[in-house]
This record gives structure tokens, C-alpha cells and sequence, in this order.
């Protein structure tokens, strides 16, 4: 289980202050509107940003003395991070090791993970010559093949097309099915996680407003400022 309770961040024009728990193998889709904090709550969470005050334990583990590198979260970020000189497998690969001297189980585990997320016979293309989605696949397979229990996706697929879009959330059910993982997503189009999602957190002004199931938080007094959030985004 995660467990954020009141970790405050303090800049000169923007003060956030989280609290949210999610359960052990949920999906956690966070929304809300542009610069409400999602972002920041999810680094915050891979140990980028470090709060001044409060509590942050995963399964009962303080995380806040911890570097990223050694916290139990791997990250995907919007632009995907991935090092254009390397082939997909290498890109994979980095995810186990950073010096990339794989054994050959470890090879073996990043062609699997290559086939999982749809890649196979893409191994030796380099991100210039694959499509956004398939690099998206690549950045997946990274911090999956990582073992980390936590994994954590900025707006992974926001610049994907919605029909792409949605193929990736399905692919990240297909393979949160395969190996419990924790998941906390941000996105701007609530619609697409909404069938997929185990919760659902709204972000605004720095902090957790609602949190609960899906259905719940788009069909509660929250749900006109989740369309403004929508359109404005
Ligand atoms: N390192 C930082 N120093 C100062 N301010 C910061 C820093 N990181 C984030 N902020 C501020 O925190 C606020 C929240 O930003 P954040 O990126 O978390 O929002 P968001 O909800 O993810 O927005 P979007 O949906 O547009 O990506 C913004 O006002 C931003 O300028």
C-alpha cells in the first residue's frame, strides 16, 4: 500500500500538500486540472521533489530517505526518456542494469518484455525509427522489466492519438494482470481509465480533493470541474 499523508511542497508560487492511500495492486488514475499538481505529486512519490513535512511509506517502508534509484518506483514519462543512440532491447535493458552488461537471462527477460508490450522484431530499432506509440511500448517495457513494485506514468500517452491512446491503457491492464504491480497514472482524459481504473483521484491546487472508485468521483459534485479540466487541458 502506498500511503501519502500530508507531505507538503512549498515554492514561492505554489504550495502542495498530499494525502492519498492506494491499496496494493490498484490502479490509481490522477486528474485534474493544468498545474493542479499531478505531476508533482508523482515525482514527489519517485523521490525527485522531497517534501518538507509529512509521511510517504510503500508496504509500510519509509521512502523519504531515499534516492529515486533506490526507491521501489519506477517512472514513464510523458516524453518517454528514451536514449536515441540505443536500440529498443538496449533501451529495455537499461531498466535492469544501467551499465547494460546483461546476463543472458536478463536478455532473455528483456525480449520478453518486448513481446509483452506488442515489440517483437523491433528489439534492434532505435527511437527514431519507431512510432510514438511503439516508443511509449519501449518506455513501458523499461519500467516493467524493472521488477519495481510501484510504477508510476506521467501522462504516458497523452500525445498518442485517442484510439492509440486507449490500446496503451489496455495494454497496461493486460499487463498489471500479469504481475501485481501498483500503478499511479496521471491523465487528462478520465474517460479512457474510467472502466480500467481501481480509483480515481482528483487534483487541484496542490492537493488530493476526492479520491474512490471511478464511477464515484466522475458522478459526484466534482464533475463539472473535471469537464473544465477536460476541455481546458
Ligand atoms: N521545481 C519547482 N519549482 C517551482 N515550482 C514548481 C516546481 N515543480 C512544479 N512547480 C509548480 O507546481 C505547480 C504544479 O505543477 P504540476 O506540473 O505538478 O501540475 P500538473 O497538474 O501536472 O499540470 P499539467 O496537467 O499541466 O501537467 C505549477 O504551478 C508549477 O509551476
Amino acid at each position: 500500500m502506498l500511503v501519502i499523508e500530508n507531505c507538503r511542497l512549498t515554492w514561492p508560487d505554489f504550495t502542495a500538500d498530499y494525502t492519498l492511500a492506494v491499496p496494493a495492486g490498484h490502479l490509481c488514475a490522477v486528474i485534474g486540472p493544468s498545474g493542479g499538481g499531478k505531476t508533482t505529486l508523482l515525482h514527489m512519490i519517485a523521490g525527485f521533489e522531497r517534501p518538507e513535512s509529512g509521511t510517504l511509506t510503500f508496504d509500510g517502508q519509509n521512502l523519504l530517505p531515499l534516492e529515486p534509484a533506490k526507491r521501489p518506483a519506477a517512472i514513464v514519462f510523458q516524453d518517454h526518456n528514451l536514449f536515441p543512440h540505443l536500440s529498443a532491447a538496449q533501451n529495455v535493458g537499461l531498466g535492469l542494469r544501467p551499465s547494460l552488461r546483461l546476463s543472458a537471462d536478463e536478455k532473455r527477460l528483456v525480449g520478453e518484455m518486448l513481446d509483452a508490450v506488442g515489440l517483437d522484431g523491433f528489439e534492434g530499432r532505435k527511437p527514431g525509427e519507431m512510432s510514438g506509440g511503439q516508443r511509449q511500448r519501449v518506455a513501458l517495457a523499461r519500467a516493467l522489466v524493472s521488477g519495481r513494485p510501484l510504477i508510476l506514468l506521467d501522462e504516458p500517452f497523452s500525445s498518442l492519438d485517442p484510439a492509440l491512446r486507449r490500446d496503451m491503457i489496455l495494454l497496461v491492464d493486460t499487463l498489471r494482470r500479469k504481475r501485481p504491480v501498483t500503478i499511479v497514472m496521471t491523465i487528462h482524459t478520465p474517460e479512457d481509465v474510467a472502466d480500467v481504473a481501481d480509483q480515481m483521484a482528483f487534483v487541484a491546487d496542490g492537493r488530493v480533493v476526492a479520491s474512490g472508485k471511478p464511477a464515484d468521483i466522475l458522478t459526484s459534485a466534482l464533475a463539472p470541474r473535471i469537464a473544465a479540466a477536460v476541455s481546458n487541458s
